[in-house]
């Protein structure tokens, strides 16, 4: 009868996730013990006044359904380990449940739904086996009990209490399933975040590596159909130096600075990546001849960079560029052959274009 989490003990997440989570599961628990213990009284009461129970029942009754919430949480927050305390009180309520099936005589309605709801809870906590680790809890509780009341068995249930099974099952289950949606829709943004972060290069805002291989062989493949489109390797002119001379800050802007230049020079439908420190690469649709007037374009803007830290820092870019394969080849290849340009575009005194 507590909250579902997000807590999966089979990861080791960093302390400070830990420290948040072992804060937070008992509070989220709270509120769903006082709605599960609380919605639980009303077909006990109902068994209850049926079998005209004793008093000490009634007492037990006040005490886990009403009280036991308060008592649990304040335990849990008192402990030195929270999240420790949380699940020992997530295997009380289990213990709970199980004492409350011989009280009701095992009425068959309302000790599945006690005992599906505190084993439903453990699965629903996403810590792993809880639900295992609360079954001798629950049936030594049960055995307990039963040999206190003597085993008596009268499991048929009556409409009466049918109808105080219902908000339990239907309230309960709601919120439940509530609490799991938003879990789920939780998880699903930062998995959406998460592959954000794997697509792009965070400094350059171009796509990071991996990606950019994913979206270069798909347009080797589209682009060995029309027989048309290029490479482009790009890499900055004694970029060691820059750091050297200016620190790093200053060189990472320079990459800023030259991936802004990069895209606003190259054609719809390019794409364009980082693929090391300071080299830069991108698929162009088209011939080799529009490759060849984006690379002039880059090279005339990278040099007119001005960085604002760095007045008197000027910069350029030295450029591969290779045809698309005559017959399909794979993208290493065709990186190579862009290499190969841009090594021949160095040895000629760098800030310049050189085809394959
Ligand atoms: N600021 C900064 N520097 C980086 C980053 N990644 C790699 N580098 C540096 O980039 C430099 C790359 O230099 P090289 O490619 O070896 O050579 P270069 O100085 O550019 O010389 P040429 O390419 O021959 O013109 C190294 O000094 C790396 O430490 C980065 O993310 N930020």
């Amino acid at each position: 009868m507590a909250a579902p989490t997000s807590v999966d003990s089979r990861s080791d997440p960093p302390a400070t996730v830990r420290t948040r989570a072992q804060r937070a599961l008992p509070r989220r628990a709270y509120g769903f013990r006082i709605l599960g213990m609380g919605l639980a009284a009303l077909p006990l009461i109902a068994v209850m006044h049926e079998l005209q129970a004793p008093w000490p029942a009634w007492a037990w009754m006040v005490l886990t359904c009403l009280l036991w919430p308060h008592i649990a949480y304040a335990r849990a927050m008192q402990s030195r380990d929270p999240f420790l305390a949380e699940l020992r009180n997530f295997l009380i309520d289990s213990a709970i449940a199980g004492s409350w099936v011989p009280i009701l005589h095992f009425n068959l309605l309302p000790s599945a739904v006690l005992l599906s709801v505190v084993t439903a809870d453990k699965i629903n906590s996403g810590v792993r086996r809880l639900w295992l680790y609360s079954l001798p809890g629950t049936v030594l509780a049960l055995l307990a009990m039963a040999w206190v009341t003597g085993f008596a068995f009268q499991p048929a249930t009556s409409m009466f209490v049918i109808v105080s099974c219902l908000p339990i099952m239907i309230i309960h289950t709601l919120a439940v399933s509530a609490s799991s949606y938003r879990l789920v829709r939780r998880v699903q943004t930062q998995n959406a975040r998460l592959e954000e972060l794997s697509r792009i290069d965070t400094l350059s805002g171009l796509y990071a590596r991996g990606h950019w291989e994913g979206l270069a062989s798909d347009a080797l493949r589209h682009h060995a159909l029309s027989g048309t489109g290029a490479m482009m390797v790009i890499d900055v002119d004694r970029f060691k130096e820059i750091n050297d001379r200016h620190g790093h800050a200053i060189g990472d802007d320079v990459l800023r600075g030259i991936a802004e230049v990069i895209r606003r020079n190259t054609p719809t439908g390019s794409h364009a990546g980082r693929i090391g420190g300071d080299e830069f690469a991108v698929v162009l649709p088209g011939s080799v001849a529009d490759a060849e007037q984006a690379a002039e374009r880059i090279l005339e803007a990278a040099r007119s960079l001005a960085f604002a830290n760095a007045g008197e820092l000027c910069c350029s870019v030295s450029i591969g560029i290779s045809a698309m394969p005559p017959s399909e080849t794979d993208l290493r290849g065709w990186v190579e052959s862009a290499d190969r340009a841009l090594y021949r575009a160095k040895q000629a005194g760098r800030d310049r274009a050189m085809t394959a």
